[in-house]
């Protein structure tokens, strides 16, 4: 049963909306790789119990529907890290996500690594992400030499999502690693472009939930290649981050920017992030409604 107060108030989750979302991000937006538990869906400030949930949840509805669904199971302990990961090795996610541990952090890439691998081992059969987002880990050790000799240590490792702007840190990643079949997915959106350049496989981010269609347009100008209809995209989603970025743009805009877009409510973050202010929506809503888009809409 739907506890609308607590809803309301961040303090609970409200997994009956997650259906009508995957419909929403398959038939409008064209996204079928979903990341569940990560930055924007808050699964740090979220439970165990809540998260476990949750990926089930995904799983569910996205059986069919969806190409692959990844579990965000970082944590600041390891064993609660280590169950989530047992737990999306049983729904059966298609992959497995860590970020670095960031209260006690590792202060290099041995102590990094030999956590990952704690985790990474619980579910032995499932492809394991590295998620490196330094800006809100505070973890900035070098993906290049993280990866150096990490297959030996996690054999199924299979990637990174980068969320980072260090494009030297990525372009000599995929320089190293030409042999391995690592999938390199980008998570600065305003700078996709930029990273594809240097040989991003693909993207993670919070704003292919409503401009995922709009991205789909830019990879496919990319591989065309029409590098001058991909730089046009690339612009205009710039345009529109940058104009937010100014207003102050966090997790809460991004569920306010969300719930506009699709018209399903996203509700409210949870504590200690606070709602979107009624200005920064109008603001928002003004400016994506400016955007001549190259395919006309
Ligand atoms: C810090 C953060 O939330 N990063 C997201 C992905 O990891 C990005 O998708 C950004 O939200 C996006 O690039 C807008 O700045
Ligand atoms: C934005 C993103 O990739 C995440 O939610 O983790």
């Amino acid at each position: 049963s739907l506890n609308w107060k607590k809803i309301l108030q961040g303090l609970h989750i409200n997994l009956s909306v997650i259906r009508q979302y995957v419909d929403y991000l398959v038939s409008e937006q064209n996204v079928k790789n979903i990341f569940v538990n990560g930055t924007t869906g808050e699964g740090l400030s979220l439970s165990i119990q809540e998260r476990k949930q949750l990926a089930e949840e995904w799983v569910r509805q996205g059986k069919d529907k969806l190409d692959h669904v990844i579990v965000h199971v970082g944590a600041l302990s390891l064993p609660e890290s280590q169950d989530l990961a047992r737990h999306a090795a049983a729904i059966g996610a298609s992959g497995i996500a860590v970020i670095a541990p960031f209260f006690f952090k590792p202060t290099n890439k041995d102590e990094l690594v030999a956590f990952l691998q704690k985790v990474a081992s619980e579910a032995s059969g499932v492809p394991f992400y590295y998620y490196h987002i330094p800006p809100l880990t505070g973890v900035k050790i070098r993906v290049e030499e993280l990866l150096d000799g990490i297959r030996e240590q996690i054999p199924t490792f299979q990637g990174v999502k980068f969320s980072d702007t260090d494009l030297l840190d990525l372009a000599q990643c995929i320089n190293k690693n030409e042999s391995e079949q690592f999938a390199f997915l980008y998570g600065v959106d305003e700078q996709l472009l930029g990273a594809l350049a240097v040989g991003a496989n693909g993207a993670v981010g919070s704003t292919y939930n409503y401009l995922g269609r709009k991205t789909n347009l830019m990879l496919q100008a990319f591989a065309k290649p029409d590098h001058a209809l991909a730089q046009k995209y690339q612009f205009l989603i710039g345009e529109f981050l940058n104009f937010v970025i100014k207003l102050g743009f966090g997790v809460a805009q991004t569920k306010a920017v969300m719930t506009f877009v699709s018209g399903i409510p996203m509700g409210p973050p949870r504590p200690p992030l606070v709602n979107a202010s009624e200005e920064f929506i109008a603001k928002a809503k003004a400016k994506l409604d400016s955007i001549a888009w190259p395919d006309g809409d």
